[in-house]
């Protein structure tokens, strides 16, 4: 296990969810975290904030900056390079994990929601890294990981939510872009993708059903997936489209947690998943 002592991390999107986990699981190996988030207040039907996941770190006895951020304003990306300069001096690592996400389909989807979704799920990636490369190159270089949709090749994903997906795959082609651009600055890119649906509030509110969750797990994957790629020397993981489940079992991990939903009610229960074959 690798100790993140003295490394730092930005983490957009980090007020709830996966984000949140990611936080928590980075600082749970040492390292000091910018939790990045559009709103520092709460959100009217989701848990969490940008302070409340600090707390939750602070409490754990490791370094966490709340900051608000738009990654949809230039100007706002710009303060959050500077104040992560001028508070740490140094980034060994962004998560473009930031996410609008809307299900419905090409008719169903207003023009004003798919240019919010592309802002925040695609272009929010190019202008994050050309703000915080400089700080990234004057550190030794590090990592950037950006935030998939489940790799379900399922005609469901392109002909209900083929807006979103749209704005993820493009991103995932900018994250293939980015490895070879970033090479020479010991710079890794790699995106990631959940195998399954991540249950998080955010989905199962927009979802409002239990079709996506027949087979889903908790953010937890995800936290041990980033991890486990962070923990990586830049030279050998890079330019890859990686699959949580896949990536953890190259690396030896066979549980993961799973959430089941109760048909016909709206609560869910998590227990551990065993190895599936
Ligand atoms: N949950 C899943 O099944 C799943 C599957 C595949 C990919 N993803 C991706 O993982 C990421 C996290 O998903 P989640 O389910 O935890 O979502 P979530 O809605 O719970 O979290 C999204 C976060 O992004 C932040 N955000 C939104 N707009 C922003 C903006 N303009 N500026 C800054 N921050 C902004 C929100 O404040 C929040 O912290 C997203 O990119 C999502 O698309 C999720």
């Amino acid at each position: 296990m690798l100790n993140l002592e003295g490394k730092v991390y930005v983490i957009t999107g980090a007020s709830r969810g996966i984000g949140r986990a990611m936080a928590m699981k980075l600082a749970s190996h040492g390292a000091a975290v910018v939790v990045a988030a559009k709103s520092d207040k709460p959100h009217p039907k989701l848990p969490g904030t940008i302070h409340s996941v600090c707390d939750e770190i602070l409490a754990t006895g490791q370094r966490a900056l709340p900051l608000q951020l738009d990654v949809r304003q230039e100007a706002s990306v710009q303060q959050m390079a500077e104040r992560v300069e001028a508070e740490f001096g140094r980034l060994d690592g962004l998560i473009n994990n930031a996410g609008a996400i809307r299900l419905t389909n090409v008719e169903c989807t207003p023009v004003r929601k798919y240019d919010l979704m592309f802002q925040v799920n695609n272009r929010a990636v190019l202008l994050c890294a050309q703000a915080l490369l400089p700080l990234m190159r004057r550190s030794g270089g590090g990592h950037i990981l950006n935030l998939s949709p489940p790799i379900n090749l399922d005609p469901k994903w392109f002909k209900d939510y083929g807006p979103y997906t749209t704005t993820k795959y493009g991103m995932s082609m900018l994250t293939l872009g980015m490895a070879e651009e970033f090479r020479g600055d010991n710079i890794a890119v790699n995106s990631l993708w959940p195998k399954t649906t991540i249950a998080t509030d955010a989905v199962k509110y927009e979802a409002g059903g239990e079709q996506l969750f027949a087979v889903s797990r908790t953010p937890q994957i995800m936290a041990d997936a980033a991890y486990t790629i962070l923990s990586q020397p830049t030279t050998q993981l890079s330019g890859e489209l990686l699959v949580d489940e896949d990536l953890l079992r190259r690396f030896g991990q066979t549980q993961f947690d799973h959430y089941a939903y109760q048909p016909g009610t709206t609560e869910f229960f998590t227990d551990l998943f065993l190895d599936r074959p």
